[in-house]
């Protein structure tokens, strides 16, 4: 078997063009625009990449966006500060905490200071809980979102399946798990530490990649026939799942690039526009 492929490019693209028609008709009837405020603390290059793409993305979308960029030396106490402002701030309607932060940096404790309301990334607490819970009064978190859209957008059923998600961060593989959970899917979480792991990832139906090492999971543990997805983000391009091998056994899968990640970006816009939609009703 050869795997299709799943085009998140594609489907990205389809939420972009939706969520540039809301805020036209955002715009139109509260004379505002929504703003997206995206706060970055350090050098690292990748997460630079990613604010600027996320930033380049509002701008094709028509969404404002606002600029905090700290130093690396900031402490915890400082990039919340910065967070309160943003809450604070009448003009903007979500907030953007690019992750990972500096190690000095308590994480939880900025990510826990944004508003129910502004958190449009889905990274607090509260947005983790509500999820447990089967609430849906604050955002999803955007990769996972991002993952289930994907999964629909290719009619996966997931009611019933078997889910192997490899991957517990508290951004990517455990709000992952929770959401197809809600989507009543048999899921197992796996990580690094996982004895066993080829077993687990060939029993499943359905494969999610979320932890951050490349090719870790390898083609011939691919059950034929199996979804793969694959929302690993490592250097050079190069996703968690040794693709030519897995593409071989898989019914679909996601490349990477042009899979997972261009959704992340898709859900955060469509998120920011909710935000400010709701701050209306
Ligand atoms: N606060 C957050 N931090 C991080 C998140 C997140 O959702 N919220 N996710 C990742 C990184 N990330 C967004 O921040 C992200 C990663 C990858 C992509 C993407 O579109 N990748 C492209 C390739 C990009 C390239 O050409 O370099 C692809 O896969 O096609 C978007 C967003 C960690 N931090």
């Amino acid at each position: 078997m050869t795997a299709a492929l799943m085009d998140g490019t594609a489907v990205a693209r389809r939420s972009l063009d939706d969520t540039r028609t809301r805020v036209s008709a955002y715009r139109e009837t509260t004379g505002r625009t929504p703003r997206l405020a995206t706060v970055l603390v350090g050098d690292d290059p990748a997460s630079h990449t990613y604010v600027r793409m996320k930033v380049n993305r509002c701008r094709q979308v028509g969404i404002d966006s606002l600029r905090r960029d700290l130093p690396a030396e900031s402490t915890t106490a400082q990039v919340v500060a910065t967070v309160d402002e943003l809450v604070a701030d009448e003009s903007v309607d979500g907030i953007l905490v690019q992750h990972p932060m500096p190690g000095h940096i308590d994480e939880r404790a900025v990510f826990d200071a944004i508003s129910r309301g502004k958190d449009v990334d889905g990274v607090t607490a509260n947005a983790f809980l509500d999820m447990a819970n089967g609430h849906e009064e604050t955002f999803a978190s955007c990769t996972p979102a991002g993952i289930v859209a994907l999964l629909d957008a290719y009619d996966v059923p997931l009611s019933g399946k078997h889910v192997v998600v490899i991957g517990r961060s508290s951004i990517l593989g455990k709000p992952a798990a929770l959401m197809l959970l809600g989507r009543d899917a048999t899921v197992t979480i796996c990580h690094s530490k996982t004895r066993g792991l080829a077993q687990f990832v060939s029993e499943a139906d359905i494969v999610v990649a979320a932890v951050g090492r490349p090719e870790l999971i390898r083609g011939e543990w691919i059950k034929p026939g199996a979804v793969v997805i694959d929302a690993g983000y490592n250097e050079g391009n190069v996703g968690d799942v040794a693709f030519g091998p897995a593409a071989e056994r898989a019914r679909l899968i996601t490349p990477v690039p042009g899979g997972v990640g261009p959704m992340t970006i898709a859900m955060l816009l469509a998120q920011t526009v909710s935000a400010a939609e709701q701050r209306e009703s």
